[in-house]
């Protein structure tokens, strides 16, 4: 057989990695925001009310998220570093399966590469096989759901669906080298508290039955298992957007506290996977100065995961754990891991 020939017969495998994208300069904000809150995982109001009042929040947002992304350069770094955990994962996945034609794309919700666009070009790439991997490592029916809802929407193909990774051992060991690896590179600061700071939610999205709130806890209490010597540790919740009651404690409640009792902070974001404005603006200067006027002696943030070589590999383990799980959405094993408390988990929604 040809070279050619054997090219032509190799089967395709398609690995779509869904996030919530980012706008790309200062004129896409105010977009980006109106599609973020025109999602009715989002926004839980009857359509013509939803659109009035996506509208009116990004008109109103839009200029102190201008200003916060131009801190950045204008826009959010969320699209180039998931590109670069693209490259890093592209050669694991080629070696795991070299009789495969592989390729990997990002899928963004709010703004491009949007998930319906590429829900598209995967379809007409012919896949034999598509693997959808949310770079939310907890589900919630606000991120994973709302992504996987509009794939589906848009026809896009599915084969194997991976629902969250809260507890994978190669994310979590990863999490905790990171950690104290950033401990480390401070000069080791005493008398530490290790806050777990992950994006909040509404109080009644966790009440609906999301597993969100339950994962990061699990995902904390794993890594913290690993750090013995971080024994005073606590999850927070940053992120608070609109009016209503969010899940707490805050993280800016938490950064307070910890300035109180005289404690160090050593903060790591636990559900992001890689920098934007949650960690580069929020967690670096807004609670940066919050810790310094609250008498915190010293304040570490931990990187976000990025391409950490061990972070990596769990997604190349986990994608291949998929393809060979007898479930089509599900964690990498197929297993269910939420208790059926949390009714809103996908597996749980399959078994009903
Ligand atoms: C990690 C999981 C995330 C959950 C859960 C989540 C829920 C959620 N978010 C908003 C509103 C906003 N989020 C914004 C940015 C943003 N959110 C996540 C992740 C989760 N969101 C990421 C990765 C980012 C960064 C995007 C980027 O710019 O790179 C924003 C925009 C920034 C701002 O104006 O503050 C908003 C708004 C809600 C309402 C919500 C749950 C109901
Ligand atoms: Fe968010
Ligand atoms: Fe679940």
């Amino acid at each position: 057989m040809t070279e050619l020939n054997m090219a032509k017969t190799q089967k395709r495998l398609a690995i779509v990695l869904f996030n919530l994208g980012g706008p790309d300069g200062p004129e896409a904000v105010k977009p980006f925001l109106r599609n973020l809150f025109r999602d009715p995982a989002i926004i839980g109001a009857p359509t013509p009310l939803r659109q009035f009042l996506a509208w009116m929040i990004s008109t109103l947002r839009a200029k102190s998220a201008r200003a916060n992304y131009a801190k950045m350069g204008g826009g959010s770094p969320l699209v180039p570093e998931t590109l670069k955990q693209i490259e890093a994962l592209a050669p694991l996945m080629a070696e795991r399966f070299p009789d495969r034609e592989i390729r990997i794309w990002p899928a963004m919700r709010y703004w491009h590469p949007l998930t319906e666009d590429v829900a598209q070009e995967v379809a007409g790439w012919q896949p034999d096989e598509t693997v959808l991997l949310p770079l939310y490592p907890h589900f919630s029916t606000t991120t994973t759901g709302s992504s996987l809802g509009a794939w589906r929407k848009a026809g896009g193909p599915e084969t194997h669906t991976v629902c969250c990774y809260p507890v994978e051992a190669g994310f979590i060991e990863a999490h905790a080298q990171l950690i104290r690896a950033s401990w480390e590179a401070a000069g080791r600061p005493e008398n530490i508290r290790l806050l777990f700071s992950a994006h909040g939610l509404p109080e009644k999205v966790i009440a609906a039955g999301d597993p969100y709130q339950w994962q990061i806890e699990q995902t904390a209490s794993a890594v913290a298992a690993l750090l013995p010597e971080f024994s005073d540790w606590q999850v927070c919740y940053q992120s608070r957007v609109g009016p209503l009651k969010w899940i707490g404690p805050s993280t800016d409640d938490a950064v307070r506290q910890a300035g109180n009792d005289g404690k160090a902070i050593l903060l790591t974001p636990i559900a992001f996977v890689s920098e934007h404005i949650e960690t580069l603006v929020e967690l670096d200067e807004e609670y940066g100065e919050l810790a310094q006027e609250s008498g915190v002696s010293s304040y570490t943030r931990v990187p976000a995961l990025g391409t950490a070589p061990q972070f990596i590999a769990a997604l190349a383990n986990i994608v291949a754990g998929a393809m060979s799980a007898p479930t089509r959405l599900g964690p990498p094993d197929g297993q269910r891991l939420c208790p059926v408390a949390c009714p809103a988990c996908p597996m749980a929604l399959k078994e009903a």
